[in-house]
């Protein structure tokens, strides 16, 4: 077991007992809801009579199953209607903080709390949603929990685990132009595994994850689950304390002297103990593209689609199936595949230094005739500074839709969906079966970058092309 690392500090201090099962009982700091997995969470605690214990430590919002386009009320879909009204009602009723559509504040609930200044070094998070490893970025241990689990965290603020162990996954070196988190990532899972991570916290390190912006971490760490992990996390320093002072939760005055001092302390000691380690070199990295129906089945925009023969036996199977479904063969480049819809948007690459670097490659350039592409902001806060930036124009000037806040076609829960067999440019984190909407929809994960790239040529190419050419 790891020694010494943030993850064990951080666990300790929140470790309430050990249960008779050997498993933690966990002390959850702040607790985040939407409306997808919170309703029957709210009724089982009804019929049990209970009351929400803390509520000052749970936030809600609605992301899911928002429309991007027409926000009037009642929704045109009954059950979006129905789900958020149920929401509404419980947050009202057990008194929780609640950032609704309009608010100001609304928005993807792991784009949201680090905005706001909720998520901090050195806390336990939970939410009901397994992306919730992204607000590890700040050196919290975050992870998500089922729909029973959000029911614990409400009535007791504990939740029961069992400890993971701690993988260090070292990135050194420098990012090339036209290489960004999304491809570290991608390609950290493209190497490991989508199951590599189970039963591990991963620590991301290195100089080239020491060198990336806060909301790069968040891009990284975001994806942690895809490779397995349900909890990743980078140690906290300067560029995290940064990106915190100031924003509307963070501790003011006095208390945030304090509170650096305290989150300095929890970093992983220079000789802590880890129960893995593998390196990599950022130098190695290329903008990756998944062709795949899993994000570990991701390649270099240079590369062809893997042959079976090229791949360890036990992706086989999975790889001929992913042959089909993506109507893609073995030992075709994946740089020129068409492409019909372009989506940039979601908890992994929907903040706005994403949207800067895509209205970067968008400006003065065109989205070709036949793709349909379109912006989604992560929350309010994102929308409401991307156009005082007058970044929106550059996309709808380009032919870019620019929508409202919310999880849109990453997961197409809302009317934003994918048709037939349509293929996608997606800056999302899934690429699993029907994911964006159609049940033989087809999606590629990339860059933002590269989403701009794919919208512009309507065909997957190398963003490195359009900075050569700039
Ligand atoms: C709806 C929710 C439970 C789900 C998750 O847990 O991740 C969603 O956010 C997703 O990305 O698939
Ligand atoms: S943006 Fe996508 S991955 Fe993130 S919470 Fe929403 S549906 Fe899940």
């Amino acid at each position: 077991m790891s020694k010494g690392t943030l993850f064990d500090k951080v666990w300790d201090l929140h470790t309430v007992r050990t249960l008779p099962s050997g498993q933690t009982q966990l002390f959850i700091g702040l607790h985040l809801i939407h409306e997808v997995t919170s309703p029957q969470a709210f009724a089982m605690l009804r019929e049990r009579n209970l009351k929400v214990l803390f509520p000052e430590r749970t936030v809600a919002t609605v992301d899911h199953i928002v429309p991007t386009d027409n926000l009037a009320r009642p929704y045109k879909d009954t059950l979006a209607e129905e789900m958020i009204r149920a929401l509404e009602n419980s947050v009202e009723e057990n008194n929780i903080r609640f950032f609704n559509v309009g608010s100001g504040n609304q928005g993807i609930v792991h784009v949201i709390a680090p905005e706001q200044g909720m998520t901090q070094p050195g806390m336990t998070i939970a939410c009901g949603d397994s992306h919730t490893s992204t607000h590890g970025a700040f050196g919290a241990i975050s992870f998500g929990i089922g729909t029973s689990q959000v029911r614990d965290v409400l009535a007791s603020q504990t939740l029961a685990l069992a400890k993971l162990k701690v993988r260090r996954i070292e990135v050194n070196g420098t990012l090339q132009p036209g290489v960004y988190a999304k491809d570290v990532v991608l390609h950290i899972i493209r190497q490991l595994g989508v199951k590599g991570g189970v039963g591990y916290a991963y620590e991301y390190a290195g100089t080239a994850i020491e060198q990336m912006s806060m909301e790069e971490r968040m891009t990284v760490c975001n994806m942690s689950i895809e490779g397995g992990a349900r909890c990743g996390y980078v140690n906290p320093d300067r560029i995290t304390y940064d990106y915190l002072q100031g924003r509307e939760f963070a501790p003011q005055g006095e208390d945030w002297d304090k509170a650096v001092t305290w989150w300095e302390s929890l970093r992983s000691e220079p000789d802590a103990e880890y129960d893995d380690v593998v390196v990599f070199q950022a130098e190695d990295i290329a903008p990756t593209v998944t062709w795949g129906i899993t994000p570990g089945q991701g390649i270099g925009i240079d590369e062809a689609v893997p042959t079976p023969e090229s791949l360890l036996e036990s992706d086989r199977v999975l790889a001929e199936e992913a042959y089909r479904y993506m109507q893609l063969q073995p030992g075709q480049a994946i740089a020129g595949t068409p492409i019909d819809v372009c989506f940039i948007g979601s908890c992994t690459n929907g903040r706005l230094s994403d949207l800067r670097e895509a209205a970067k490659f968008a400006r003065g350039n065109q989205v070709a005739p036949q793709v349909k592409a379109f912006v989604v902001p992560g929350s309010e806060v994102v929308k409401q500074q991307a156009e005082a930036e007058g970044l929106d124009r550059i996309f709808t000037d380009a032919g870019f839709e620019w929508r409202n806040a919310g999880c849109s076609m990453c997961l197409a829960m809302n009317p934003d969906k994918l048709q037939g067999d349509q293929i996608s440019a997606s800056s999302s984190n899934r690429n699993f079966k029907g994911r964006q909407g159609s049940s033989s929809g087809r999606t590629l994960l990339m860059s933002p970058a590269m989403v701009v790239a794919a919208a512009i040529s309507g065909r997957v190419s190398d963003v490195r092309e359009l900075i050569a050419s700039s």
